[in-house]
Parts: structure tokens; C-alpha cells; sequence
């Protein structure tokens, strides 16, 4: 097989504003994986595609990333993807482009959409997906999720945790009375919130009917959590704590209700998918969303989601974020609803999408 990668950098038409922080471009490393083909059997060669887009905290550095990713190349060049897959263990970005590219890889070459390959027998059309909504005041927030209601989202997440809690419960107020009853409210606070002040908050929001809370309160604190969830009776959803807790540990906690799931911060699809297998299997669901991924690595969340039928609305509603992308979208949202591509392989070529002569 034949490697090769590119870097890429794209900014977003509006930041997103997290507690955490704002999200202004994203940076990474595209890899295209070419195999030989076997002339013997008549059989042409197949290209993967993978993405890795590092967003620091959540995964390893960029430079970190292109260092993980210089071995694998070398690797893949000799045709060993286990030994690829290896160099890039414990860097998630960089296991996710490789892993991603060999998944496009072999799913091409069997001639099947990923999100069969990835182990689904039905056949999916679409996935239902949020809308986001960043860290605006209520007046904007409002008019943002009035917008998402009249574009068919039925599902919207707005961004909380980076004002007072009295702005909060207002900005909540604002959305909920915008969208009326039959909407789910999602909020994610990025564990911006002491144990005191989330079951505060919580109280406060109990007339708004969430959906969920994404990851009120620290990382760290999965009992906080699970007694969150008593106390409150709201569902929890847990996002950050994924980076450095084993799905084992939280319901041995009993500290979720639903898991947020970025293959990019999990290190590849096939490792989001395991645990949202397990989650199912012990009554938590998965949820699965980006850190904002250019269009390989999004579509491969689509891949995903479409892999675990039956799931609820994803964070995958981000593209119309970036001011640019690496290629046009194969998964445009329509409705509230990423399409799913039904070619072979993950949909897209990324940077490779044109004049590589297929
Ligand atoms: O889940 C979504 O709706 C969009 C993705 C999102 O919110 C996000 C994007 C980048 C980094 C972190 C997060 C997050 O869920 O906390
Ligand atoms: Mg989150």
C-alpha cells in the first residue's frame, strides 16, 4: 500500500464559545491509503481516506499528531497497518486518521457504505441531529433556535457554564419558550460547574424539561455525578470524562445516563462504536457528535451514528460552522437529519476529491 497525508487549516464562519473555551479554526492532517490491488484476481486498487483534527486537551497536540503520524506513514509504506495502528497508540487524533483510512479502505474494497462495514445489517438513510447553539445571550439564543425550528431540527444543545447561573437559567428560558414543548433541550456546560452550583442550576432549569446535561461538572467527578442524577432527577450526559474513563467505571458509578461520543477524542470509530455497544447493552445511550471535524472524519461520525440504529439526534450538525472545508459535504443535513452517502467507503475523498482519476 501507498500512503500519503496533507495538513489542512479551516477557519470557522462563527466561533464557537464553550466554557471551555473558543473554538476559532481547526487545524490537522489528512491521510489517503492506496492499495496494490491484485492483479491475479483482476482487482483495481482502493483508496481510504482518514482525518485527524486535534483539539488539545480533548486529544493530543498538533505537533504531537503529525509525529504519530510521520511513523505511521512509514508503516503503512511498508504495508504493515498493524504495526501503523501501533505507532499511533495513545494519540487519538492520530489513531483515528489511521484507523478511519484503513475502515474507508477495506469498506471500498468490499464495496459497502462504512456504516455497514462498521457492522450494521440494516440499511439507514438518515441520522436525526442537534442543533448547536454556542454561548450567546438570550435574545440570540432564542432567534438561533427559532431558525433551527423553522430548518426541521427537532433536538437543539446550547452551550452553558460561562455566565452566572441567573444568565443561564434565563438564556435556557429565552430557547425553551422560543421553541415551545415539543423540542429537546439539550445544554453542555464543558464541567464548567461545581457540585453545588449544577444541582443549583438544575433546580433552577427544572421547568424547562431537559433532554439532558452534558457533563455539568468536572471530569474527574463521576460520583458527583451519579449523585447529580439522584438528586436532580435530570438525565446526565457524560462528554469529557470519556477521555480518561472507561464506560466500565462509569456505570460501575452509575453516573450516566448518556454518553457523548467524538471519535476523534476516543482514537477512531471503531473504538466510539465498542462503547456504544456497551452503553446500549447496560440502558445508556449514545450519542455521537465532533469536535468540529472537517468532512472526513464528520461523515465518519455519520458512518457511525447510521451504524447504531435507532439513535438519538447527534452533534453532528457542524459543518455549516466551518467557513471552509476540506470538500463538498456528502452528508448535508436536511430537515434535522444528516443524509447518509450511500457509495461504497465513507463518501468522500476529502482533499483528494478531485483529479485523482477516479
Ligand atoms: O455536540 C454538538 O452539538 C456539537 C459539538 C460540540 O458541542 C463540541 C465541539 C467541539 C468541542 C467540544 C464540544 C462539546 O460537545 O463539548
Ligand atoms: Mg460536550
Amino acid at each position: 500500500m501507498r500512503a500519503e497525508s496533507t495538513e489542512f487549516d479551516l477557519p470557522l464562519s462563527s466561533p464557537l464559545s464553550t466554557a471551555a473555551g473558543t473554538i476559532e479554526r481547526r487545524e490537522g492532517v489528512a491521510l489517503r491509503i492506496e492499495s496494490d490491488g491484485d492483479a491475479g484476481v483482476d482487482t483495481g486498487s482502493a483508496v481510504g481516506v482518514g482525518e485527524a483534527t486535534p483539539l488539545p486537551v480533548w486529544t493530543e497536540s498538533l505537533a504531537e499528531c503529525r509525529d504519530g503520524l510521520f511513523d505511521a506513514l512509514e508503516r503503512l509504506n511498508d504495508d504493515d497497518p498493524a504495526g501503523a495502528l501501533a505507532a499511533v497508540e495513545g494519540q487519538p487524533a492520530a489513531r483515528h486518521a489511521v484507523s478511519s483510512a484503513l475502515a474507508d479502505l477495506r469498506a471500498t474494497e468490499s464495496n459497502e457504505p462504512l456504516y455497514r462495514w462498521l457492522g450494521s445489517v440494516g440499511r439507514t438513510t438518515r441520522v436525526p441531529v442537534n442543533a448547536t447553539i454556542g454561548d450567546d445571550d438570550a435574545e440570540d439564543a432564542a432567534a438561533a433556535a427559532r431558525e433551527a425550528l423553522t430548518e426541521g431540527f427537532t433536538t437543539i444543545k446550547l452551550k452553558v457554564g460561562n455566565r452566572s447561573i441567573g444568565e443561564d437559567v434565563e438564556r435556557v428560558e429565552a430557547v425553551r419558550e422560543a421553541v415551545g414543548p415539543n423540542v429537546a433541550l439539550r445544554v453542555d456546560a464543558n464541567g464548567a460547574w461545581g457540585r453545588e452550583q449544577a444541582r443549583h442550576a438544575l433546580t433552577l432549569l427544572s421547568g424547562t424539561m431537559l433532554d439532558y446535561v452534558e457533563q455539568p461538572i468536572d471530569t474527574e467527578d463521576l460520583t458527583g455525578h451519579a449523585e447529580l442524577r439522584r438528586v436532580t432527577g435530570v438525565d446526565i450526559a457524560l462528554d469529557e470524562s470519556l477521555a480518561s474513563h472507561s464506560f466500565e467505571e462509569i456505570r460501575e458509578e452509575d453516573a450516566a445516563d448518556a454518553l457523548v461520543l467524538k471519535p476523534m477524542a476516543l482514537g477512531g470509530l471503531d473504538r466510539a462504536r465498542r462503547i456504544a455497544r456497551d452503553a446500549r447493552r447496560e440502558g445508556v445511550r449514545p450519542v455521537v457528535t465532533t469536535t468540529i471535524d472537517a468532512v472526513v472524519a464528520r461523515t465518519g461520525a455519520v458512518h457511525l451514528a447510521a451504524s447504531l440504529p435507532g439513535i438519538d439526534a447527534c452533534g453532528l450538525a457542524t459543518g455549516g460552522m466551518l467557513a471552509e472545508d476540506l470538500a463538498t459535504d456528502p452528508a448535508p443535513i436536511e430537515d434535522g437529519n444528516a443524509m447518509v452517502p450511500r457509495d461504497a467507503g465513507v463518501g468522500t475523498r476529502g482533499p483528494w476529491e478531485r483529479g485523482d482519476g477516479r
